[in-house]
């Protein structure tokens, strides 16, 4: 397996290293001056299948950030479908730009032309800071996208389904370290209460949990806290609420040198994407402090397995019910763990590559 280590300055500033740190198969940078789109493709591996995997619309502070997030997102994407026993490679894209203010429909068609140039290798779907209907343009350009609104045959948000998967991760993770999985009277503090966590926060509201929850849009924070009774807490003070689960469900990372002393869960499940900053430091620190640590690229795979019906034509239905076993592969994950001596996350990846290589040796017998 390809170690990802941390990379010195001079090796963060070169997209090859990078590139070659995190072994993608291929890079593609679009950019067009009239629409001002500046996008980049990850083709991560596509050993199982076409790399599938949402674009992202982020405010990226810098070139570089853009590309690392994309390195690290379809490098997940592979691992996430590998593990979820769906025949996808992995791939990822991000568009620098506010997706409030840059997106016009002649952007995402822009989009859409890159994408269809590669014939196939790579299909899009939404990611954050993009809906469905921008899916919609991407689809006038290029049949290699998913995540369609349902009017036009898609699968419509994958989010439910996203959230439906953390969901089962969680109540996995609870059952791990309480011996139940109710989260009744269990104190949970969401990080984003967008698309996913929204829909997380209402099965949480049905077992009665007990939720603390912070964002950046704190209109939707007033809104939700009205709905459901849930404390708003500040942005950075989410790392410090003496909580029994942290679920991240914003921006990646959020586990790193600087969050892992103050928090005090004693589980953390989420459905953001790449939450341990290095897996193998921050996965073992978690080790160490007795926190179960549900894998973020198991427990999300909800909106991948429901865009992969979308392409496979397979219907809501099998998507949700292939959603569910997140329950108990998540279990299986805990207790390959700790036979192995390792991190959750490491298990998960280990999974994940031995399909991938088992695949790969079928395939050279075509
Ligand atoms: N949508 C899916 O089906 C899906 C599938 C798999 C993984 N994910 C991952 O889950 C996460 C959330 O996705 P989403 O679709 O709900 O996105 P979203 O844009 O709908 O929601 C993200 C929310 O996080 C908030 N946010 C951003 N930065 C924040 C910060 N620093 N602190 C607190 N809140 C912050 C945003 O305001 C927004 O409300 C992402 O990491 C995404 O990659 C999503």
């Amino acid at each position: 397996m390809i170690e990802v280590k941390e990379l010195t300055a001079q090796q963060e500033t070169s997209v090859f290293s990078q590139i070659s740190e995190y072994n993608h198969e291929q890079v593609v940078f679009c950019h067009d001056h009239d629409t001002g789109l500046k996008a980049i493709i990850g083709v991560h591996n596509t050993v199982l299948g076409p790399a599938l995997g949402g674009t992202r619309m982020w405010t990226y502070a810098s070139e570089a950030e853009a590309l690392r997030d994309v390195l690290r997102l379809s490098r997940g994407m592979t691992f996430k479908s590998a593990i979820s026993g769906l025949n996808l490679g992995g791939g990822k894209a991000v568009i620098i730009g506010d997706s409030k203010k840059d997106k016009t429909e002649a952007m995402m068609r822009k989009f859409g032309r890159f994408v269809n140039n590669l014939n196939g290798k790579y299909i899009t779907a939404e990611d954050m800071g993009m809906t469905t209907q921008d899916m919609a343009y991407i689809g006038m350009e290029t049949k290699y996208v998913a995540g369609l609104p349902e009017s036009q045959g898609g699968s419509g948000d994958p989010s439910p389904v996203t959230a439906y998967g953390t969901y089962m991760g969680m109540k996995a993770a609870a059952k791990r370290a309480w011996g139940n999985d109710s989260l009744a009277g269990k104190k949970i503090s969401v990080q984003g209460t967008g698309h996913v966590g929204g829909y997380l926060i209402d099965y949480l509201v049905k077992e009665n949990a007990q939720l603390f929850i912070t964002d950046i849009d704190q209109e939707r924070l007033r809104r939700i806290s009205a709905a459901t009774g849930a404390t708003v807490v500040g942005l950075d003070e989410i790392y410090d609420v003496d909580v029994d689960i942290y679920s991240p469900c914003a921006m990646g990372a959020t586990i790193n040198d600087n969050t892992l002393s103050r928090l005090k869960c004693q589980v953390i499940a989420g459905c953001a994407n790449n939450q341990l900053k290095n897996e193998d430091i921050h996965g073992a620190a978690l080790v160490d402090m007795g926190i179960v640590y549900a894998p973020d690229f198991l427990i999300n795979a909800g909106g991948i397995i429901n865009v992969y019906s979308e392409v496979k034509r397979l219907n809501r239905e099998w998507a949700m019910q292939q959603t569910e076993q997140i329950y108990n592969t998540t279990l299986n994950i805990f207790a390959k763990a700790e036979a192995d001596g390792t991190h959750t996350q490491r298990a998960a990846t280990e999974i994940a590559q031995k399909r991938i290589d088992d695949m790969a040796k079928i395939k050279q017998t075509y």
